[in-house]
């Protein structure tokens, strides 16, 4: 029998019903608009998490403060030295007294040196706390993730969880790492420089404050602007990534279906998208940057044209003079910094709201809280009235009821979609079910510990994966720490043995290196092996579907029947050499289990299993 093969993990949910999305969750992260109250509550989630990140480092955070505070102070100290030097330092030297100009230069020397050591300890502080801050967010991130339940896994694409882990956290890396800490020291300098203007001379001042009012209006026009452009260039960025990646991870399919030129124009327009995005936000700070200087400029000028009559007509000390031009200047200088850092400050916001949108998902199969032990599981499975539906969906599975003996092998036959997959994600409890239950030697499988369910149920799924690693590591993963004695007689039992001593490094040969790479039906025997290795109560067992040639099946179907043994175990059974070595076959239609029996005695009969066993040995002659 054939069928289509599963859709793969990494492909996207484009059969999912999307209405069950919430708009704080993060399957809604790639959604440019969102309304008021939605945009409410992402930001605050965002505030949350970032609160949480910082709260532990509150300490470090405040001898930053001071540090920054402290090196500012010694950088506008400068002009208003600069001012007495010349107003008057210079005139006592004239008279002959040299000590002022002494204490003058000395106070200059000493402010230049601590706000500069003041200046580089704060960038090594903030640093600190910057990849602090980071390395928790990429564990957390990371922790959560592999925390999540099956059904998030299968609504949420790789590609997208790639964004969040990559280009997303790259994104607060970037605003953390420079942007912030520049930041915050140019609004401090911007700050102290203008009351520092005011105090030495508030005309000048005034000149500032007037010419603050066309910089202000020109930073939120770019703002405004940055903002569209800026989210533009985030969505445009996450889409290149998820269509790579679900090219990459699905290369085998693309091939198969000859869909390259497709693929190839879809990310060439994907491409082209990004990078009218960046042409976008690049030309809007080609306009908001040389504005900003025009206007920094400007005021120098008429602070100089004013202060100079002012000068001339007697009203105003030269020393003042100069250093009231040096605030102008260096106040517009930070803004600039201020204008750049607005855009990493956006990305990082959205790159937050997407992070943060992701650790607020919640696993859907929890652990409960006072488990019941069951340390030595005999194997009896009885689905007890159970209802299964996904998220909001219809119903998959309607009202199943029942009982699998220990020991029973019980392989599960049926029409594609006929919820055979559904039913081993239940028993194995990557699902709950929606009503009734799933109960394992009688006790209800959420209230078992996930280590004395997982050590009981082992499922051991089509595509046999293995992780990258020696063949004994991948073996030893059945049961972590098992002597290589053991490990080798797993190997044995199913057959696995040969081919291993086969490889170049026997058991150390890596599998993912030449000369490792292994069959399908040798990935199935090594995937056996772990099981064996592990041996649980229950097994649940997606068949391969691969057309093995005849003796890899045979030789597969040898390693089959050994770890069988007498585990209860649930086939879904793509052979018919498989569902032979069957004690009881349910064919499953609809989420119903429409026949019941043992081979035998339903290839006797004349409903569906008859049909189809008939067919299979037609395929066999
Ligand atoms: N993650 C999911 N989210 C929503 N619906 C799903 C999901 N997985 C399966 N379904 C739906 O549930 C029904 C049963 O699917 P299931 O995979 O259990 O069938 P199956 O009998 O194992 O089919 P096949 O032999 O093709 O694997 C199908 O209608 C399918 O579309």
């Amino acid at each position: 029998m054939s069928r289509p093969s599963k859709p793969e993990p990494s492909q996207p949910a484009t059969s999912r019903p999307d209405d069950r999305r919430r708009p704080t969750d993060a399957s809604a992260d790639d959604t440019t608009q969102l309304d008021a109250e939605a945009s409410r509550e992402v930001r605050s989630r965002s505030l949350r998490l970032l609160g949480e990140l910082l709260r532990p480092r509150r300490g470090a955070l405040a001898l930053a403060g001071l540090l920054v505070v402290v090196s500012t102070l010694g950088q506008v100290a400068g002009p208003w030295l600069v001012s007495l030097a010349i107003d008057s330092a210079v005139p006592d030297l004239m008279d002959g007294d040299v000590d002022t100009l002494v204490l003058v230069g000395s106070a200059y020397l000493v402010a230049a040196v601590v706000g500069g050591l003041c200046a580089g300890a704060y960038v090594r502080q903030a640093a600190r706390i910057a990849q602090g801050v980071l390395l928790d967010l990429r564990r957390r991130v990371f922790r959560h993730t592999q925390l999540l339940s099956l059904e998030f896994h299968e609504s949420y694409t790789s590609g997208r969880i790639i964004s969040r882990q990559t280009s997303d956290l790259e994104a607060l890396r970037e605003l953390l790492d420079g942007g912030l800490t520049g930041v915050v020291s140019s609004l401090m300098l911007m700050l102290f420089t203008g009351l520092s203007l005011f105090l030495l001379d508030w005309r000048s001042g005034l000149v500032l404050a007037v010419a603050l009012v066309p910089a202000w209006l020109l930073t939120r026009w770019f703002q405004k602007r940055s903002q569209v452009f800026y989210r533009e260039q985030r969505t445009t960025s996450a889409r290149l990534i998820v269509k790579f990646v679900e090219t990459m991870t699905g290369m085998r399919a693309v091939q198969a279906f000859r869909r390259e030129s497709t693929t190839e124009a879809d990310y060439g327009r994907l491409s082209e998208q990004y990078r009218d995005a960046n042409l976008n936000t690049m030309g809007l700070n080609g306009r908001y940057q040389p504005g900003l200087v025009l206007i920094g400029n400007v005021a120098v000028a008429v602070a100089l044209a004013l202060g100079g009559w002012r000068v001339y007509s007697g009203g105003l000390d030269v020393g003042v003079l100069v250093a009231a031009l040096l605030y102008v200047k260096r106040f517009f200088q930070p803004i600039q910094q201020l204008g750049n850092f607005y855009n990493s400050f956006q990305s990082a916001t959205a790159a937050l709201e997407k992070v943060s949108g992701l650790l607020a998902e919640e696993p859907t199969v929890v652990e409960p809280r006072r488990p019941v032990a069951l340390p030595h599981a005999r194997g009896a499975l009885r689905l007890d009235h159970v209802t299964f539906r996904y998220g909001d969906g219809p119903v998959v599975l309607p009202d199943l009821d029942l009982t699998l003996p220990a020991g029973q092998t019980v392989a599960l036959v049926g029409t594609t979609g006929a919820g055979k997959s559904t039913l081993a994600k239940l028993v194995t409890r990557f699902y709950d079910a929606s009503e009734g239950r799933v109960q394992l030697d009688g006790v209800d499988v959420r209230d078992l510990s996930t280590t004395d369910l997982r050590r009981a149920v082992v499922m051991v799924t089509q595509e046999a994966y293995l992780f990258s690693g020696s063949v004994r590591e991948n073996i030893a993963l059945g049961r972590p720490g098992a002597p290589q004695a053991d490990i080798e007689a797993a190997a044995r039992a199913v057959g696995a043995h040969e081919f291993i001593m086969d490889m170049p490094d026997g058991y150390d040969t890596d599998v993912n290196k030449r000369g490792g790479r292994v069959s399908a039906g040798q990935r199935q025997l090594l995937s056996f092996a772990r099981a064996f290795l592990a041996d649980p109560a229950v097994l649940v067992l997606d068949e391969a579907t691969s057309s093995l040639d005849i003796p890899g099946e045979r030789l597969v179907q040898h390693g089959l029947q050994t770890l069988l043994s007498d585990r209860t175990a649930i086939i879904i059974a793509h052979r018919l050499s498989t569902v032979a070595i069957a004690d009881r076959v349910l064919v499953m239609e609809h989420g119903r289990v429409i026949e019941d029996g043992t081979p035998d005695e339903l290839a006797a009969g004349d409903g569906h299993y008859a049909a189809l066993n008939a067919a299979w040995q037609d395929s066999l002659v």
